[in-house]
């Protein structure tokens, strides 16, 4: 029988123990964070150890720096880990990108962005959304603080191996429909705990053609549907990306002939399968406090059939009936490592049309990595958000998680390009609502929530108006 894309990965990582059983695999990538990072290090540091191979382990500062002056720390503790994460980088010899740098960014920017992240790879974070690096057929999975300094101190770990969920996508998106859209989707439709205990796999026409940004979005959010490891399979996009980025292999050609067979044989099975057309697909829009409580635009909200529901109605004050058009907005917050990518920011601007941020809206951009923000500079992005009414500011984990100092305000709708929409999430009392980039920024110049399949239709006919 053939191999699944996963089992090809892991079998090549194997150092010891029994299929079934916990096994030893070798780390290829450590990408480590200020959060997560501390205690691995102090233990070594306790014990006298060294890092087993500190030319593997890459490290940044995202979620504590500040974005609208990152010299400006305020937060003492954030501080802290910030001048901790400096210092052992220093200490353990390991690579810690700049603070304020061209490198600097979100941890699961930073890795793709430097080509660190490649294809057939174990990677590894003290981080949950670790998966996203899976996007380019790596086995890409956070984990705890013990298991961080388990991999500094020998650059293995003990896992078992998952199960396997084949999720085939097929069909064209309508224009105004992302990736975001297809995994809010996947996680309402099959809920928010599907994929746990399994590695799952994209696959299908649909993923053929999204984007390596838009395949690390769907990636990202595999964990809020359970899957601790998600991948999809590399081609020519994955290769085209990671050519010529610092890290790439230097070996470039024999890489991509090993990467080239890093794919789910014909007759290899999944232990879990399943298929979905995308092709009428609608963009969707969360209007609880799960990611799995979202909804196709224009869909009413459901009734308070359990105490979940009924609670995430109290918690966000909307009801039963109501549609997302109803969601009393007041903030847009485009960010963060699911969505704070070039092309999300490229995306959104298509929806700005030279138009204002309504005047009841804060809005806000926060690059995901300094790279992105120098780029979009460079293109004249910003000046398009800026002139548009947005603030700009410089890159890191921002108001996703509100450590450093951006939260949304109390009680205030947010419309957020984020991954997690839990009570107070984003600060306290905080509503989020997660969409994709461009339902946000329709989102700030509409005043509220707008189907982004039909402001399209509305230009065009306006064109063909002006234009007949
Ligand atoms: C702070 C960090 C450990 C956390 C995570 O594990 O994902 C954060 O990045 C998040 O998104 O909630
Ligand atoms: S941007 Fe948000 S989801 Fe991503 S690593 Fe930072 S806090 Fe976690």
């Amino acid at each position: 029988m053939g191999k699944t894309l996963y089992d090809k990965v892991w079998q090549t990582h194997v150092l010891a123990g029994e299929e079934g059983e916990s096994q030893l695999i070798y780390i290829d990538l450590h990408m480590i964070h200020e959060v997560t990072s501390p205690q691995g290090f102090e233990s070594l540091r306790t014990e006298g150890r060294h890092l087993r191979a500190p030319e593997k382990t890459i490290a940044t500062v995202d979620h504590n720096n500040p974005t609208v002056d990152i010299w400006n720390v305020e937060d003492a503790l954030s501080r802290q880990q910030i001048a901790t994460l400096e210092r052992n980088c220093k200490d353990f010899n390991v690579e810690l990108m700049d603070y304020g740098g061209a490198d600097q960014g979100i941890v699961h920017m930073v890795g793709p962005e430097l080509g660190a992240t490649q294809p057939g790879k174990t990677i590894v974070c003290g981080d949950s959304h670790t998966a996203t690096h899976g996007a380019f057929g790596a086995i890409a999975f956070g984990i705890g603080s013990s298991e961080v300094e388990h991999v500094f101190a020998t650059q293995c770990l003990w896992q078992k191996k998952l199960k396997t969920l084949g999720v085939k996508v097929t069909g064209e998106l309508q224009k105004g429909v992302y990736s975001k859209d297809i995994i809010l989707h996947l996680i309402h439709t099959y809920g928010a705990d599907f994929g746990a205990g399994y590695a799952m796999e994209f696959f299908g026409d649909t993923i053929d053609n999204l984007s390596m940004e838009a395949r690390m979005t769907m990636c990202n959010m595999g964990i809020e549907f359970g899957s601790k490891v998600t991948m999809i399979a590399p081609d020519e996009k994955t290769y085209e990306y990671l050519k010529g980025r610092r890290k790439a292999p230097v070996a470039f050609d024999e890489a991509v002939e090993y990467w080239q067979t890093l794919y789910t044989d014909e007759d290899a099975e999944y232990d879990a399968y399943i298929e979905i057309d995308v092709s009428d697909l609608a963009p969707y829009v969360t209007w609880g406090t799960t990611p799995a409580m979202g909804l196709e635009f224009g869909e009413a909200f459901p009734e308070a059939s359990d105490h979940n529901i009924e609670r995430a109605y109290e918690y966000m004050e909307l009801e039963a009936g109501q549609t997302a058009e109803d969601i009393p907005l007041e903030y847009v917050f485009v960010g963060s490592c699911t969505n704070a990518r070039l092309e999300d920011l490229v995306e959104g601007a298509k929806y700005l049309k030279g138009r204002k941020v309504a005047d009841h809206i804060t809005a806000v951009v926060v690059p995901g990595s300094r790279r992105v923000k120098l780029e979009a500079e460079a293109m004249g992005l910003a000046d398009q958000y800026i002139e548009a009414g947005f603030e700009w500011r410089e890159p890191g984990c921002s108001a996703c998680i509100s450590m450093n100092g951006d939260t949304i305000p109390p009680f205030m709708h947010c419309a957020s390009t984020t991954n997690r929409n839990f009570e107070g999430r984003q600060g306290p009392n905080s509503r989020t609502h997660l969409c994709s980039p461009a339902m946000a920024v329709l989102a700030a110049v509409k005043g509220k929530f707008y189907d982004t399949r039909l402001d399209d239709q509305e230009v065009k006919s306006h064109e063909a108006i002006y234009s007949a």
